[in-house]
């Protein structure tokens, strides 16, 4: 039997990182959105950060206004992000740390130390009608908060696998990813996966069965700006096929 679909979830923030360098109206990356969506994307993710230092609250209201493809929303777990998911009501939630001194997202959340605060969150974003997934490494112990949580996603945070300097630590990392997938499907909930993916890394998470999603944002628009972001997720996209088999 064939493995499910691998979605691919296109994260545009950094469309909005070359227009912000300026100040600038331009580059749009709500229009990268529609041609990224146009190209194959099933989702569009956008990072909403408490520093507003790429994606912007318009930014997310016009997307939400135009996208034929669902929108998953990347936010902090703050009052001020609960208030504006509410509000807005993208499909999806994905509730992430962060670090005002980060230069990118450094690890998961630490559901596990928080997780009367993470149900609250999850059951307001439930009652707006969002489905929330939670951004965590691949760690039994936030496992077992997740399913303690409700939330009926998770995103394995694939940073660690794909900074990896060394082919073997690269390796040691993936079997971590192989197995809290497998533990996390067994557990009922959908397996999705993120950070740092890219054209060479990405087909060996593409094959792991269980994972179901992979957003996929910096590597797609860097290489958009040799060939186009339509040609980039294209790309993209054959990678995942390729590793899905
Ligand atoms: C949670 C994650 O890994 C990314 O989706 C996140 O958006 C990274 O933050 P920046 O987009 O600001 O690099
Ligand atoms: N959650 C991961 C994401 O949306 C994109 O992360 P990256 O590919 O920009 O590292």
């Amino acid at each position: 039997m064939s493995p499910p679909e691998l979605r691919l979830g296109v994260n545009v923030d950094h469309v909005a990182t070359v227009r912000q360098a300026r100040g600038a109206p331009y580059p749009d990356p709500v229009e990268a959105a529609l041609i990224a969506a146009h190209a194959g994307a099933h989702s569009i993710t956008v990072h909403l950060r408490e520093d507003r230092r790429h994606i912007q609250d318009h930014d997310v209201q016009r997307l939400l206004a135009v996208s034929k493809v669902p929108v998953n929303l990347e936010m902090a777990v703050t009052d001020e992000m609960v208030a504006i998911a509410r509000r807005l009501k993208p499909a999806y939630v994905c509730l992430v740390p962060e670090k005002r001194e980060e230069r990118t997202t450094e690890g998961g959340l630490d559901i596990a130390g928080q997780l009367p605060r993470i149900r609250a969150v999850c059951d307001a974003l439930a009652d707006a009608g969002i489905v929330t997934s939670l951004f965590v490494d691949p760690d039994p112990q936030q496992l077992e908060a997740c399913i303690a949580s409700g939330a009926p996603h998770l995103e394995i945070h694939t940073g660690r696998y794909a900074d990896a300097a060394h082919f073997e630590t690269a390796a040691a990392e993936f079997v971590v990813i192989d197995q809290f997938a497998k533990l996390a499907h067994q557990a009922g909930i959908e397996v999705h996966a993120g950070h740092g993916l890219n054209l060479h890394n990405v087909a060996a998470v593409a094959g792991i069965a269980e994972i179901v999603e992979l957003n996929i944002g910096h590597a797609i628009v860097a290489r958009a700006l040799m060939v186009g972001i339509g040609e980039a997720v294209r790309e993209m996209a054959a990678e995942m096929r390729k590793g899905r088999g």
